[in-house]
């Protein structure tokens, strides 16, 4: 047990305050993508974990899918192999992907199952091979040249994006009243792995399971502009704007990208939140405030 420092009859007010958001979301699906830049600070993993537990004891029903880059580039770099990126992908040949297996469907995953079950959830870490539950086909990247006079394929290798999603293990479990922590690794038909980004799988899981919010959890306050302000409410025109004006790059494109397709395919809303905030999913679920980038298919409309 924590020494709260809060007198009872605090405690008691923040409990009642939770009600209307606990009975909202009862019963509702939440997935919470755990990126590996917000997986640094001891204090901040231990939150996050005690937050899945809570959601779950209170009748959510978390689902995590979970990142690991800064993981699999640390063993990459002890390894002597480089890491390389292409629009916030990594470029993954046959060595890489045994390097991305092991990290992620390994290490990873088992580190936050480990917690979460020490936070007294009932863990069960998957990766997308289980089921054959994430089934992936090669990503194609297309480029403008240099020259911009026309576009290239580039091939970075074992690299996929979700054919489909089965949903039907990860709900058994939760129903079962485990929380499903998935690694984002897929297999096609043939049995071939591949490296899929994980924002991109938390998407696609939460719209095949009809999910009311997606979390994304990063090391950055949300989407930001120029300016550094943190922006919400946008829209896919908005977003093209700023990709092609600069302003966001790297690991942010396939977050705000999926972000907006999953809402636009059905979840509720989707937010980027800033993970190196303690108790952030619980700010962001049980309180107005801790909102980071929300997208909701009524665009402006900013409320949990
Ligand atoms: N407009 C932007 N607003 C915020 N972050 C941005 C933007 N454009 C690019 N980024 C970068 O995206 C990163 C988040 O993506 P990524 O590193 O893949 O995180 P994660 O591991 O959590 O998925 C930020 O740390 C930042 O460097
Ligand atoms: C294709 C691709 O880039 N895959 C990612 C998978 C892990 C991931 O997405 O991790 P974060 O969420 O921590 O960035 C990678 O190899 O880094």
């Amino acid at each position: 047990m924590h020494d709260s420092e809060y007198n009872p009859r605090q405690v008691v007010e923040i409990l009642s305050e939770a009600l209307p958001y606990i009975q909202r979301f009862s019963g509702k699906t939440v997935v919470i993508k755990y990126g590996g830049n917000a997986m640094t600070e001891d204090n901040l993993i231990h939150s996050f974990a005690r937050d899945v537990v809570l959601l779950k004891e209170v009748g959510l029903n978390p689902i995590v899918v979970h990142g690991g880059g800064p993981q699999i580039g640390q063993l990459l770099e002890r390894l002597n192999i480089e890491s390389r990126f292409v629009d916030g992908m990594r470029v993954t040949d046959s060595e890489t992907m045994d390097v991305v297996e092991m990290v992620l469907g390994g290490l990873v995953n088992k580190s936050i199952v480990n917690l979460i079950n020490g936070a007294g959830g009932k863990a069960i870490g998957l990766t997308g091979k289980d089921n054959a539950q994430i089934r992936a086909r090669k990503l194609s990247v297309q480029r403008k040249r240099a020259d911009m006079t026309a576009s290239e394929i580039i091939d970075i290798g074992h690299v996929g994006e979700v054919e489909h999603i089965s949903t039907d293990l990860i709900e058994m479990l939760s129903e079962a009243d485990y929380i499903p922590v998935l690694a984002p690794i897929g297999v096609d038909a043939a049995g071939h792995s591949y490296n899929i980004n994980a924002d991109l799988v938390a998407g696609r899981v939460a719209e095949a399971l009809g999910a009311e919010k997606l979390m994304l959890l990063t090391n950055v306050a949300g989407l930001m502009n120029q300016q550094g302000e943190v922006m919400t409410g946008l829209t896919t025109e908005q977003v093209d704007q700023l990709i092609e004006d600069g302003v966001i790059y790297g690991g942010m494109l396939p977050k705000i990208r999926c972000a907006l397709e999953a809402v636009k395919n059905g979840v509720n809303s989707s937010v980027i939140v800033d993970g190196r905030v303690e108790h952030a999913i619980l700010l962001e679920i049980f309180t107005r405030s801790g909102v980071g980038t929300l997208i909701t298919d009524q665009t402006g409309t900013a409320s949990n």
